[in-house]
């Protein structure tokens, strides 16, 4: 019988989003905290009888050739493991695309991991995450999943315990939005920069409040000040009584921390009436099992 897999690619947030300074490649210098959340694509991996890689998914902005970073996944194991098989990708979507979330980073991390077994390439989750990084800065943290303090140029990952159990509310406002162009109008002379070390703390303490207090993002001012309606999505989760609110990555996903689920339906209800994209999910924060 045609084996498959199938495979979950959760999303990320950014609790903490910091930029050192510009490299000399053009990347930018980051020190971040990323956490997993429960709003996951689902990837299925099947064997094709040609040797060919074939992408396929139900949403329309996911483009279904080698520019899919899952297409791009398959491929560099094919070429550097030399595999003679074929693939059939299936992406089912679930996390808005464009959105900050790491939604096609989470794809090609999904599609390493998955293919690993389907083609039994043996290879440990250090080197999945290692090949990650040739194929987007956030893929090596969406290998692992869980909470991780990520530098170099987003790359370079160490592991944090789960932050302590919350709920997530996330608006995406209508747009799509460049991480090129976002980096490329961030002025480092004057930004704010976000504790990440109190954040660390609070993380290892389990102290929700602390969480809250730290969170920052340095991207943040650069999409609010191109997209005004990022601004007022966040003004109302404020308002509405998110316990933290922050954009995540580049943006233009706004997402709201939550303690306790009876005001969650409020906030929820109150995005739902001028935003379209309005998802309430749990923290996950715990690395992958398989
Ligand atoms: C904004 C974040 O999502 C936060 O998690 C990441 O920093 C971006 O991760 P990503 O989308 O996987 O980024 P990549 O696909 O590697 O890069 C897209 C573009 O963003 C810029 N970029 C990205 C990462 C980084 N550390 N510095 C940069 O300047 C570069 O112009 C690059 O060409
Ligand atoms: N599997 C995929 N899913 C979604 N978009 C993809 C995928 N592969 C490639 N793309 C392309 O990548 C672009 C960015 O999509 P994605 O959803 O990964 O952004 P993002 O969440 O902002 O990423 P990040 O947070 O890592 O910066 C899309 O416009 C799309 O053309």
């Amino acid at each position: 019988m045609e084996k498959r897999i199938l495979i979950k690619a959760p999303a990320k947030i950014n609790l903490s989003l910091d930029v050192l300074h510009k490299r000399d490649d053009g990347y930018h210098e980051v020190k971040m905290i990323m956490t997993t959340i429960d709003l996951a694509d689902r990837i299925e991996l099947a064997e094709l009888n040609e040797d060919k890689i074939k992408i396929a998914s139900q949403n329309r902005f996911v483009p279904d050739d080698e520019r899919n970073l899952a297409y791009q996944a398959a491929k560099l194991l094919k070429e550097r493991y030399n595999v003679k098989k074929g693939v059939y990708i299936s992406i089912l979507k679930m996390i808005p695309v464009a959105a900050g979330l790491a939604g096609g980073s989470s794809d090609a991390a999904a599609t390493l991991r998955g293919l690993n077994k389907l083609w039994n390439l043996g290879l440990s989750i250090d080197e999945l995450a290692e090949l990650g990084a040739q194929i987007g800065s956030d893929v090596s943290f969406c290998v692992y999943g869980g909470t991780a303090l990520a530098t170099g140029r987003g790359e370079k990952i160490e592991h944090l315990p789960a932050p302590p159990p919350c709920w997530v509310i996330l608006a995406k406002p209508t747009i799509g939005v460049s991480t090129a162009e976002v980096y490329r109008n961030l002025k480092l002379e004057n930004i704010k920069h976000p504790n990440t070390e109190a954040m660390i703390d609070a993380i290892c303490n389990q102290d929700f409040h602390g969480i809250c207090k730290n969170v920052g993002n340095v991207l943040e001012s650069v999409t609010l000040q191109m997209y005004p309606e990022v601004h007022n999505i966040k003004t109302k989760m404020e308002r509405f009584g998110a316990d933290a609110v922050l954009m995540s990555g580049s943006g233009p996903t706004v997402y709201g921390l939550v303690q306790y689920q009876s005001r969650l339906q409020r906030i929820y209800n109150g995005l739902r009436g001028f935003c379209d994209q309005v998802y309430a999910v749990r923290l996950l924060g715990k690395r992958h099992l398989d």
